[in-house]
């Protein structure tokens, strides 16, 4: 074992190095492992809270196990390289070629079919499979697993290459950008640590618009994100049919659901599959780049595509609802009044619902999903992940009634029900 410092001090308190070389909490170990046996033995497929659960204990077990030193290693090298070695993969095809039956395993035949330099190849490839995500069969020979072969589908693949280039930067950036900030929170949409890191003065949509291929793979991302949780307008989270369809105005024209910053129309879509007796008009709204996105055939004909930027006057006047999905949480709150501003104008009061699909940070237990978005959000918008607490802070500043908060388990967006004030 090597090691050389005995001890060092650390605001005057010693702190012995040894403890960076030993396992982080060997003690814990036999009652977690006990606990994930008892936990795994009964994981049905079904059960999202349950594996979410197991999880949790899964990743204190391997923090339990790792030395702080191997954290730290796992952490600054083997992580961000993981995900760039992906994300190379992704654009190269390299996760598609693999996935085919009959594929070659063997690298130089990969490089081949890929035109790929084949010692490149071997290096990314031994890291991904260090790190589990592809198996290793022999000397520079992989097969794909299941995860591999799910980077197949655009809405998880893309995640890498636009969440590398158009991201990452900032977040590398933000210690070096609050440093020099003297650790003030970041609060502006248009000067923050994203504009910083990349040397632009667009905000993060309009410089992923601006660099293709990033902005069409984000559209895939957030395709993806929010996939395979529990979703708001299944009948066991929010009562759709009893809080929407039923007292709505039945006539062809009336605008039932608007779905605003709709991105490609993924939502509204599952919306109109889950629910297709829902009467009246469906309309989603997204920026001129976006709505130019949407691929023929993606989205149902009923679903009206209409360009349209929230902070202007909202167009479409006395819907049943208006729903928003991760737009607020993109900005500050000044920027978040004045676009709830365009929404309570076109309200109807006593009929029209605002429905926000949004991550309520609980105040204790956060999931780690939604506090990492928590920090993406600082060092892409200076905006943030909003606490119940913040929420209605915001909302009852914007002229609007919090009437229930509907939730459904760790790390899921809830559904914020709103009516005007
Ligand atoms: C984080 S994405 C969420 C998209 C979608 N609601 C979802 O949950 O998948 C935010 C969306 O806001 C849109 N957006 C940003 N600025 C906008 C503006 N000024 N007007 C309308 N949409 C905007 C972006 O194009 C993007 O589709």
């Amino acid at each position: 074992m090597g090691s050389t410092e005995k001890q060092v001090e650390t605001n005057g308190t010693p702190v012995d190095v040894s403890i960076a070389l030993k396992a982080s909490d060997l003690k814990s170990v036999p009652s977690l492992a006990a606990e994930i046996q008892s936990l795994g033995s009964s994981l049905r497929d079904s059960d999202y809270n349950g594996r979410q659960a197991l999880l949790r204990k899964a990743r204190a077990l391997v923090n339990a196990l790792e030395t702080p030193r191997e954290t730290m290693i796992k952490h600054t090298w083997a992580e961000p390289t993981n995900a760039s070695a992906i994300a190379v993969g992704v654009e190269a095809g390299l996760f598609d070629l693999m996935a085919k039956e009959g594929a070659p395993t063997k690298v130089d035949d990969i490089a081949a079919a890929l035109k790929a330099d084949p010692a490149l190849l071997c290096r990314l490839m031994r890291h991904i499979s260090a790190m589990g995500y592809i198996k290793e069969i022999g000397p520079d020979e992989y097969e794909s697993t299941t995860f591999s072969k799910a980077l197949t589908i655009p809405i998880i693949g893309d995640g890498y290459p636009c969440v590398l280039g158009g991201c990452f930067a900032a977040i590398a950036h933000l210690p070096a950008y609050l440093k020099r900030t003297d650790f003030v929170m970041p609060n502006s949409a248009t000067d923050g640590p994203y504009q910083s890191a990349y040397n632009t003065k667009l905000n993060f949509f309009q410089y992923l618009q601006a660099n293709p291929p990033w902005g069409e793979q984000f559209n895939h991302h957030m395709g993806g994100y929010r996939q395979g949780r529990p979703s708001w307008m299944d009948a066991d989270f929010y009562p759709v049919q009893e809080r929407l369809i039923a007292g709505a105005d039945p006539s062809p024209e009336s605008p039932f659901l608007v779905d605003i910053g709709a991105n490609v129309g993924h939502d509204i879509n599952e919306f109109l599959s889950k629910h297709p007796s829902a009467p009246g008009r469906l309309i989603m709204q997204d920026l001129p780049s976006i709505i130019g996105q949407i691929k023929p055939g993606s989205i149902d004909d009923r679903i009206e595509r209409m360009e349209y930027d929230f902070h202007t006057e909202q167009p479409v006047k006395g819907a049943r609802a208006y729903y928003m999905h991760s737009c607020l949480h993109d900005w500050p709150d000044d920027v978040c009044q004045t676009i709830l501003a365009q929404v309570t104008k076109a309200m109807k009061p006593g009929y029209s619902k605002f429905l926000i699909n949004e991550n309520v940070i609980p105040s204790t237990e956060a999931n780690w999903q939604t506090s990492g978005l928590d920090l993406m959000m600082m060092s892409l918008f200076s905006s943030k992940e909003r606490t119940l607490k913040d929420w209605t802070r915001l909302l009852e500043g914007g002229g609007l009634r919090i009437v229930n908060v509907w939730e459904h388990g760790e790390g899921v967006e809830a559904l914020i029900e709103c009516e005007l004030a």
